[in-house]
């Protein structure tokens, strides 16, 4: 049951007093049984707004169905993978379609309990693992562990959503608990992701599997405040093992000399390629610069490595190995993608408006627009469309940012508006749908914005609008399709659209195509309100003047 079909069948949620009422039931004449229905209505709206299942509420019947003795079986006599040989090695590869180049290349990690046996994993950290419900590695956690744990640099492309974060997470800790040292001895791990909200989620995940190592390992986040107590001098850095930053902080505080990076042992690099662009390269240079310990081990992860990004990481690098899963310019092929022609502008809220009618509008839903200006806009349009809808972009403070998130994975919002600030790494589990309200500019913007759905394993669904004037857009995005297997989800006529030359692509990637306003609002309507607002300033530089 979707959350409209319950809210058309006449139900109204006010998610403040925690109410749902049944509209389709006469004024106080309710009996019992129709107090029940209200209940059962109630539990259902709960129920389908617990999007990210962040609450705990009553099963429906046929939910509460308990796991047969056999299925039991089944999960207990599942024997864990070991992989002891090349032969194994390459079995495990083709499945899990892992293609691994350089020199020596170690053998992948079969399951968490393999890990142990080869590496001799800390028991803590396992069972941190087990506690998250991290039961079995990822493809790329099985590649990356057992080449990290090898002290080889490293350059790993996997799909959106495929616990990259881990892959790095998880060698980094045992490294750096199995190597003892002296109280403030410095920091020895160093992740460096492009957002705040990144960096936020992966030093959360990285208290998660630290649990009961507070006396053998102090992790912190650069935050604004840790920040101003080493400028200060409040704090010492070396208090610290594994910092997770942005560039820009670190930067800041390393011009004013406030840590010392010369004992970073293992660097890792998060969404590569977005640090190795135009906006981030310098400060990424800059921070290599200052990570001086002779023998230190680089990683650096994204679900898109252009060649580019990749002949910089060689030259940055020490004999690395390449490790890609899947195809390098694919999205993960748990989402189902959808090219969509609106026309024009207005077609665009045409369509949302049509999904949901045809009922094709299940949240929770992410919207991505080119422009906070478009993407304000567009909150405006939806707001009236009884839609639980939020936005959010680079103009909103940290703290607004981050109770919308928060909102949003909460269930009380279902349509999160965004730009690109969240088209990266930011995981939400559970997102049924993302919205290309805008073309994206390149290709590697468009996994990435798409990856936001169909993570973890689950599966989810991708549309992207498009009208006449994003012609030399669209071919990208249909490459990436095509590599992803998703040929239903474009119409050949499409394929005609626009070639680009490479200095086409690279415009593209700085200039953004101009489009007509977002808005239904009639014309007369807004001539009004521009009068009122001119009659409002000048009547206010009136009363200025006495
Ligand atoms: N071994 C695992 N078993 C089950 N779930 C996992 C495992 N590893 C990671 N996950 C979950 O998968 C989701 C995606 O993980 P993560 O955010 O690390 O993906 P990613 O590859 O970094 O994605 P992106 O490219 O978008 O940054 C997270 O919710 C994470 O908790």
């Amino acid at each position: 049951m979707d959350i409209f079909r319950i809210l058309t069948r006449g139900a109204s949620l006010n998610k403040k007093k925690n109410v749902t009422t049944d509209h389709t039931l006469p004024k106080n004449t309710k009996n019992s049984h129709e107090k029940h229905k209200e209940e059962t209505l109630h539990n259902q709206v709960e129920r389908e707004t617990d999007f990210f299942h962040t609450r705990k509420h009553s099963k429906p019947e046929e939910e509460n169905k308990q796991e047969t003795t056999e299925e039991k079986e089944d999960e207990d006599e599942t024997p864990l993978l070991e992989i002891n040989s090349e032969e194994d090695a390459q079995k495990f590869r083709k499945s899990h379609k892992s293609k691994v180049t350089g020199d020596d290349i170690p053998l992948p990690i079969g399951s968490f309990q393999d890990m142990i046996g080869r590496f001799n994993i800390d028991k803590k950290l396992l069972t941190n693992l087990l506690a998250a419900e991290f039961v079995e590695p990822t493809a790329i956690q099985c590649e990356s562990i057992a080449i990290s744990l090898s002290n080889r640099d490293l350059i790993a492309c996997a799909p959106t959503g495929s616990g990259k974060t881990l892959a790095f997470l998880i060698p980094l800790i045992q490294k750096i608990i199995t190597e003892p040292v002296g109280k403030n001895h410095g920091i020895r791990g160093l992740i460096i992701s492009p957002t705040n909200e990144l960096a936020h989620q992966i030093f959360n995940q990285l208290e998660a599997i630290t649990k009961g190592y507070s006396k053998r390992l102090n992790c912190a986040i650069l935050s604004k405040q840790l920040a101003n107590k080493l400028n200060n001098k409040i704090i010492n850095s070396s208090k610290y093992d594994i910092i997770v930053t942005t560039p820009l902080r670190l930067i800041d505080i390393v011009h004013n000399q406030a840590i010392d990076l010369s004992k970073v042992s293992n660097l890792i690099i998060d969404e590569a390629d977005k640090l190795f662009d135009h906006g981030f390269a310098e400060q990424t240079d800059e921070i290599l610069t200052h990570c001086t310990f002779p023998h230190i081990q680089k990683s650096m992860f994204s679900a898109t490595i252009p060649s580019g990004v990749e002949e910089m990481a060689h030259s940055i690098m020490k004999d690395p190995i390449r490790v890609i899963i899947g195809h390098k310019e694919a999205a993960n092929v748990t989402i189902d993608q959808k090219l969509v022609f609106t026309g024009n502008e207005q077609g665009k809220l045409l369509a949302i408006r049509q999904m949901i009618q045809q009922g094709q509008f299940k949240p929770p839903i992410i919207i991505f627009l080119q422009s906070i200006t478009r993407a304000k806009a567009l909150f405006h349009e939806l707001l009236y469309d009884r839609l639980n809808v939020d936005v959010i972009h680079a103009e909103r403070t940290p703290k607004q940012r981050e109770e919308v998130i928060n909102r949003f994975k909460s269930g009380d919002i279902w349509v999160l508006i965004t730009t690109d600030v969240l088209a990266r790494g930011v995981d939400f589990k559970g997102v049924n749908m993302v919205i290309n309200y805008d073309v994206p500019q390149t290709a590697q913007a468009y996994v990435h914005r798409i990856g936001r759905t169909g993570r973890g394993g689950k599966t989810g669904t991708a549309v992207t609008f498009f009208t006449k004037e994003d012609d030399q857009l669209v071919k990208p995005i249909i490459n990436v399709m095509k590599q992803s297997g998703c040929e239903s989800g474009y119409s050949e006529w499409m394929e005609d659209m626009g070639k680009l030359s490479k200095k086409d692509k690279q415009k593209l990637k700085t200039h953004e195509v101009t489009r007509k306003q977002i808005s239904t609002v009639p014309k007369v309507m807004k001539q009004k309100r521009k009068q009122r607002q001119q009659m409002i300033e000048a009547s206010k530089k009136e009363k200025a003047r006495y």
